[in-house]
């Protein structure tokens, strides 16, 4: 269980972490999303005791990281990718790493093996590619078989089947009852790989939430029809609370009634339809919708009503439904424009 609260971290002028509050559980995927610049990789510095807070607190299993005893056995962390700058071999670099906490030479080798290392382990680590060097951080993560993981864009530069075989390493240690808290910039691979989000923007707290509710809540009340008959099927669906708009010749997008619906009222009347298809807002999309009003700050903007809009509590932590509801909105009144147009 990691316990941050009012964590705050400001650099100068500059506020990096912003009285973030939340909670990672155990047995569980816990994905930390935010564009770039939104201070995951200070959150977990600071989780891990690498960087002080200016205020608030960061706990692992009920301590400050600084304070256990022995640290590799309680969080395995991962926060910079080819931090491994030797002349070693894998292998030695990891019984190094292991010597300093009396772990044996049996869990070395276990967790080369986990990782896929073992053709590469005799190699200098210093020489390794990024998917290598990554697979090597895993490893040192693993070794003390610590009851959380802390990861920092854990498959930045592996490819396709790295991606995948890290995917399927962190869900195996979730459901094993472990901590598992990965950051990442990419929805889609949040949405393939974790249980539970936590998006930041600008040091904010964004939403706090299951994937599944972000999914649900992306689902559009939109279906996009395609039919030769689209002036006459438009008349028979027209009534109280349904809007067609003619996207292109021969394409309707209604908002208001279902596929089926819409079926049926076809098959009612003898119209032909070519494509009746539910649309859904991609989750990549659903988080520019969280964090666009973060990304414009940062870009220069004036971002009033933006992240700040969202997290407009005292405390500053907006929680799923506020970030939720303006989401909504934000999506309402982008089909009220549709429908205008
Ligand atoms: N040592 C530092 N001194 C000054 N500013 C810093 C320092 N470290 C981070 N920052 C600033 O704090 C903000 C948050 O940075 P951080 O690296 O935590 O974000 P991030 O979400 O991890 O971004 P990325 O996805 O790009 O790694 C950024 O604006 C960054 O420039």
């Amino acid at each position: 269980m990691i316990t941050v609260e009012q964590l705050t971290k400001r650099y100068g002028e500059k506020t990096a972490v912003d009285s973030l509050t939340f909670t990672v559980r155990p047995g569980a995927v816990t994905g930390f999303l935010g564009p770039n610049g939104a201070g995951k990789s200070t959150t977990m510095r600071m989780i891990a005791g690498l960087d002080a807070p200016t205020a608030g607190s960061a706990r692992v299993n009920g301590h400050a990281y600084a304070d256990h005893p022995a640290p590799l056995t309680e969080v395995g962390l991962l926060l910079e990718a080819r931090a491994v700058h030797t002349g070693r071999s894998a292998r030695n670099h990891l019984l190094a790493l292991a010597a300093t906490h009396g772990i044996g030479r049996r869990r070395v080798e276990e967790v080369i093996e986990l990782t896929g290392l073992g053709a590469v382990a005799g190699r200098r680590a210093g020489g390794f590619s990024l998917g290598m060097g990554q697979r090597l951080g895993i490893a040192s993560a693993l070794l003390g078989d610590p009851a959380a993981l802390i990861l920092d864009e854990p498959v930045n530069g592996l490819d396709p089947e790295g991606v995948r075989w890290v995917r399927e390493l962190l869900r195996g240690l979730a459901a094993e009852g472990r901590t598992v808290f990965l950051s990442s910039h990419l929805m889609s691979e949040m949405a393939l790989t974790a249980d539970h989000l936590i998006v930041v923007g600008r040091g904010r707290l964004i939403a706090d939430l299951p994937v599944a509710e972000l999914t649900e809540r992306t689902a559009r009340d939109l279906v996009r029809v395609r039919t030769p008959d689209a002036e006459e099927l438009t008349a028979r669906l027209l009534g109280p609370g349904v809007a067609v708009t003619a996207a292109a010749p021969g394409l309707l997008e209604v908002r208001g009634a279902t596929s089926a619906e819409i079926g049926a009222a076809a098959a009612r009347h003898g119209l032909v339809l070519h494509e009746l298809t539910p649309q859904r807002a991609s989750l990549e999309e659903a988080f520019m919708e969280l964090t666009r009003d973060a990304v414009e700050y940062r870009a220069g903007g004036d971002g009033a009503g933006g992240a700040a809009g969202l997290a407009r509590d005292g405390a500053g932590a907006a929680r799923a439904e506020d970030a939720a509801g303006a989401h909504d909105a934000a999506g309402a009144a982008a089909g009220a424009e549709a429908v205008a147009a």
